[in-house]
C-alpha cells in the first residue's frame, strides 16, 4: 500500500494584521512568539512564519533587533523550518520591509506578488475596545494599500538573491500568479514553487470554493508540476479553505496572524489548537502530516 501524502502545515503565529485588543492570546512578546512557534512546531507544524512585535504595545516592529530576541531560542528549541516575512506591515517601506530576511538570511521568506487595497476596517465592527491609539487609526484606514509593485518584488528577489532563501510566494489573486510567472519566466525564483494562495482577504480573491478551484486551475497552467501549492483562508474560512485544498492534494497554513478564532465566536487559546485541529482535518483524510525534514526535501530548502 501506497504511503499516504505528506502535507506541509505552517503555522503563522502572530502577524501584523490583527492587533492586542482583539485577542489576549495573540502572541506579542519575544517570549510569547517563540512558546507559539515552538508549541505549534510541537503540534506539527513543519514551517513557522514570523513577524515581530513591540511588546509593550504590539505594534508591528521590522527590526532586525526586534528578530534576534525570539530566533534563537526557536532554533535552538526546535527544529522547525523558519520563514520570516517581507511583507510586514502594509505602512511599511520596502526596505524596510526586506531587512530582516536580509539579516538572518532564513530557509524562507514571504514575498507578496502583488499591490492591493488592504481592508482591516471591516474587524472594526467585530473588535470595539481598542486598548490602543494606533490600533483604532491602523483598523480604520480606508486607504491602506499594500504595495508590491514589480520593482519592489525585484528588489526583494534581489536582495536576498546570494543567501539560498526560498519564498512563500503569496497569492491574493489570479493576477499575482501571473506575476509569478513572469520572474519565473525570467529566472528570478527557481523551481518548486511554494505557492501560498491566499482568500478571504477584503481587497483579495473570496473564500468560495469556485475561488479555490479558479486560483488552482491557473497555477496548474502557468506552472505544471514546477510549483508547490499551500492555501490559507483568513478569519472563519481558515479551517474549511484548509480541508478544501487538502482533499485537493496542497499543502496548508493556519496561525493567529490568519484567524484568531477556534470555531464560531470562540477564540483560539494558542496557535498549537490551530494545528492540531487542521492535522485532525488531513489525518481524518488518511494524509499524513509532514516532519520539517520532509518539507525541506518537498520545497528544496537549504536546510
Ligand atoms: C495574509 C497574510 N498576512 C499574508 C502574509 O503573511 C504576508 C507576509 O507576511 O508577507
Ligand atoms: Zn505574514
Amino acid at each position: 500500500m501506497a504511503s499516504p501524502r505528506k502535507v506541509i502545515i505552517t503555522c503563522a503565529v502572530t502577524g501584523a494584521i490583527h492587533t492586542p485588543s482583539m485577542s489576549p492570546y495573540l502572541p506579542v512578546t519575544p517570549e510569547e512568539i517563540a512558546d507559539a512557534a515552538v508549541g505549534a512546531a510541537e503540534a506539527g507544524a513543519a514551517i513557522v512564519h514570523l513577524h515581530a512585535r513591540n511588546p509593550e504595545t504590539g505594534e508591528p516592529d521590522q527590526t532586525p533587533e526586534a528578530f534576534a530576541r525570539f530566533l534563537p531560542v526557536i532554533k535552538q528549541r526546535s527544529g522547525c523550518v523558519v520563514n520570516i516575512t517581507t511583507g510586514g506591515a502594509p505602512t511599511m517601506s520596502i526596505e524596510e520591509r526586506v531587512r530582516p530576511a536580509a539579516t538572518f538570511r532564513p530557509e524562507v521568506a514571504s514575498l507578496n506578488l502583488g499591490s492591493l487595497n488592504f481592508g482591516l476596517f471591516g474587524m472594526l465592527d467585530r473588535f470595539k475596545d481598542l486598548k490602543h491609539e494606533w490600533e483604532r487609526s491602523y483598523l480604520a484606514n480606508k486607504d491602506i494599500i499594500f504595495r508590491n509593485t514589480f520593482g519592489q518584488i525585484e528588489y526583494i528577489l534581489t536582495t536576498c538573491a546570494g543567501n539560498d532563501t526560498r519564498f512563500e510566494f503569496e497569492c491574493y489573486d489570479t493576477a499575482h500568479l501571473y506575476n509569478l510567472k513572469y520572474f519565473f519566466d525570467r529566472g528570478l525564483v527557481k523551481a518548486p514553487l511554494f505557492i501560498q494562495t491566499v482568500f478571504g482577504l477584503q481587497g483579495g480573491i473570496g473564500s468560495h470554493p469556485d475561488d479555490v478551484l479558479h486560483m488552482k486551475r491557473t497555477a496548474d497552467r502557468l506552472f505544471g508540476d514546477q510549483y508547490r501549492w499551500s492555501v490559507l483562508g483568513a478569519g472563519r474560512n481558515q479551517l474549511n479553505i484548509a480541508a478544501m485544498a487538502a482533499a485537493m492534494g496542497g499543502n496548508v497554513r493556519v496561525g493567529l496572524e490568519d484567524s484568531l478564532w477556534a470555531g464560531p465566536g470562540r477564540l483560539a487559546e494558542t496557535n498549537a489548537e490551530q494545528v492540531r485541529a487542521v492535522r485532525q482535518i488531513i489525518e481524518g483524510l488518511g494524509l499524513a502530516v509532514a516532519t520539517p525534514d520532509e518539507a525541506r526535501e518537498i520545497l528544496s530548502l537549504k536546510g
